[in-house]
């Protein structure tokens, strides 16, 4: 393949570097992989109706997160064990989206610890993500660890009750890398950074599936950091999350790995911006992969989106330098969408911009 211009040049590419079982753990879906399709057919279902003399020469796609200014509103969803792409995994992401002006979750379930990724990409504007686990000690103990690193929010992923039904072959961390966030610490004799169980043992035994709204209050008094939920397809469950102290959610369905069989993000996320979006922080992902599907999902509502395996291929290609590849060609094909719909700043990105394709079906 000549030059890389689109995600999926890289996807493509990557398929042929990373390890197979690397590669299948990463493009997986769970089930028939009915909702990882949607998530991307869904985009494809929707029109742009773009508005013209508008004077679009400078284009600002700056917008402010909690007070905190960002180039523009794309970012990186935190992703498990990101060193079976590339030796610098998690940093190399990391790196990346600092020199990208954008933000950076770290996933807790990273093969780089949370204080290394801090340390070695000091300048990004990061955000660390967690889970409830059965122990609320070791829950604790990580959430004292992101502040003390200067993570500035707390991403809660809740659609992981158990581990979605998956069918690839029995997955296992190459035996150079682990959990490093959880390296040192035991439980019950047991060495919380090995998976060699699998990932749905070590779900089973780890995350608490007893979880409720409770929990979230005591999650959300515990920290100073704003807390963001993340895996709400619903508007019932986005003002729950409001009602019990959340400051934000990210629209997701986990890129279809959890549940198949739910909507794909794109198709919830208006009635859950009609429901919260003045009140919290909204923001997306799920089936991101072109700079026209962050427009749309920002037509929307949304007010950060956030690519998952997109940014996976780009580290597998060539590390850092394939993340901000990636980035730069997503944030070049938002800003010529900007453009081309007549809008020269995030808030003229219109909800009447997008439509379903069914708006034209009267023709
Ligand atoms: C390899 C991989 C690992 C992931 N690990 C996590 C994780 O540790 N925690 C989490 O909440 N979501 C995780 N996700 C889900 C992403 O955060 C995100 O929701 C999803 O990838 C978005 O869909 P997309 O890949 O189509 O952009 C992971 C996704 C992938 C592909
Ligand atoms: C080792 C703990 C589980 C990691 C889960 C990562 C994840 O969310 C995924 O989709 O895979």
């Amino acid at each position: 393949m000549a030059k890389l211009v689109c995600v999926a040049h890289y996807e493509e590419k990557c398929k042929g570097i990373i390890s197979k079982p690397a590669l299948d753990y990463y493009r997986v879906g769970s089930g028939e992989e009915e909702t990882l399709k949607r998530n991307k057919e869904a985009f494809k279902k929707l029109r742009i109706r773009p508005r013209v003399l508008r004077n679009v020469e400078n284009i600002d796609m700056s917008v402010n997160i909690f007070g905190h200014k960002l180039e523009w509103p794309v970012g990186i969803s935190p992703s498990a064990m990101q060193k079976m792409a590339h030796p610098e995994g998690e940093v190399a992401s990391a790196r990346a989206a600092g020199k990208a002006g954008s933000l950076f979750i770290l996933s807790s379930a990273s093969t780089t610890s949370l204080e290394e990724v801090a340390e070695k990409a000091p300048d990004t504007y990061k955000w660390f993500h967690l889970y409830i686990f059965k122990d609320r000690n070791i829950t604790e103990n990580l959430v004292r660890r992101a502040e003390k690193a200067g993570y500035k929010a707390l991403v809660l992923t809740v659609d992981q009750p158990v581990f979605g039904l998956r069918r690839i072959e029995t997955f296992e961390l190459p035996a150079h890398l682990n959990l490093a966030n959880f390296a040192n610490i035991t439980k019950d004799g047991k060495d919380l950074s090995d998976t060699s169980s699998g990932l749905a043992q070590y779900t089973a035994d780890m995350f608490d599936a007893t979880m409720t709204w409770k929990d979230i209050e005591w999650f959300t008094k515990f920290t100073k950091l704003p807390v963001i939920l993340k895996g709400i397809l619903t508007k019932e469950d986005a003002i729950l999350a409001l009602n019990h102290g959340c400051k934000g959610i990210i629209v997701s369905n986990h890129g279809g790995r959890q549940f198949d069989g739910v909507p794909s993000s794109i198709e919830v996320l208006p009635e859950i911006v009609d429901a919260v979006g003045k009140e919290m922080l909204v923001t997306f992902d799920s089936g991101v992969y072109l700079g026209v599907d962050a427009f749309k999902a920002l037509a929307l509502g949304a007010k950060m989106v956030f690519l998952g395996r997109a940014v996976l291929w780009g580290l597998g290609v060539d590390g850092q330098k394939g993340v901000e590849d990636v980035l730069s060609i997503i944030r070049n094909e938002l800003s010529v969408s900007m453009a081309l719909a007549g809008s020269s700043k995030i808030d003229e990105i219109r909800k009447d911009m997008v439509v379903h394709e069914n708006y034209f079906s009267k023709l």
